[in-house]
């Protein structure tokens, strides 16, 4: 009786100490989520307050980041009867144009834009950024080429002294399905590092972009020095690239949320 009774206790002991850990990792992991959407929100608030005028064509960017943004742009639009027309930059976009209510307007009809507001996976001292983390980065770029300003809203870690430091994924590059072996095998030849074939999350696959596209995540050598306007054309040159993830001399203002609950603009020099 008294055997039984000692393993009883030590499998409740056990059990006690597994749930306990796990609840204290998983309320641990909330408040980090919790701090991250904070300095998103107040990035984003900050961002839309500033750029967005009446009679505005603005470009929503892709991620979690712009959802702040646009929460923030209706909010506006309505309480200050703005007219503003928005260009998206993937498929997400738009549908959280037409969801917030907000005019939805494209690049047919309006080719040219005042600001496009969007999210970065990482944006170093030059602000050149990394973009493509949610496989938009095609659309993204070309919604921001036509935009007078691009205005990144991003939360603390996303900012760093140089690509690679905080962003461990690579640089996201979309290709044409047929050209993904060549094109990864030239990147790999040319610049070292690895390639991967994006796959897709709950299909069977690689990922498909909003283009029909694949991603390939390039994985660069981060000992070497690399210039990033010249890897940037390189890389776009090779047949079947559509366009990289890199985003060079683009950048007009990064609106970083802090920790704090301040907000930090960095503009390029
Ligand atoms: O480039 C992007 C999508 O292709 C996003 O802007 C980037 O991934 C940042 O996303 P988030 O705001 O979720 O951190």
């Amino acid at each position: 009786m008294r055997v039984t009774g000692n393993v009883h206790n030590k499998t409740f002991y056990r059990l006690f100490w597994h749930f306990s850990s796990y609840f204290k990792q998983s309320r641990s992991h909330s408040l980090i989520m919790e701090s991250l959407n904070e300095a998103k929100r107040i990035a984003a608030r900050r961002a839309i307050d500033e750029h967005v005028e009446d009679n505005s064509v603005i470009g929503i960017g892709s991620g979690s980041t712009i959802v702040f943004a646009v929460t923030r742009l209706a909010e506006r639009v309505k309480s200050e009867k703005l007219n503003v027309i928005c260009v998206p930059t993937s498929f997400q976009a738009r549908q959280l144009i037409i969801e917030n209510k907000l005019c939805l307007g494209d690049l047919e009809t309006h080719p040219e834009l005042d600001c496009t507001v969007d999210g970065a996976d990482e944006v170093d001292r030059d602000l050149t950024l990394i973009k493509g983390g949610g496989g938009c980065l095609t659309q993204e770029k070309i919604v921001a080429s036509c935009a007078k300003k691009l205005v990144i809203i991003a939360d603390y870690t996303k900012k760093s002294e140089r690509l690679g430091d905080q962003y461990k994924k690579g640089i996201p590059i979309e290709v044409i399905p047929i050209a993904y072996v060549p094109v990864s095998i030239k990147i790999r030849e040319h610049f070292g590092g690895n390639v991967t074939l994006r796959m897709a999350k709950m299909k069977a696959g690689p990922l498909v972009t909003d283009n029909g596209n694949f991603i390939l995540d390039w994985n660069f050598p981060t000992d070497k020095n690399l210039d990033w306007p010249s890897v940037n054309e390189t890389i776009t040159m090779i047949p079947g690239v559509v366009e990289t993830g890199l985003f060079v001399g683009m950048t007009s203002k990064v609106y970083f949320g802090l920790p704090d609950g301040s907000v930090k603009t960095t503009e390029p020099l």
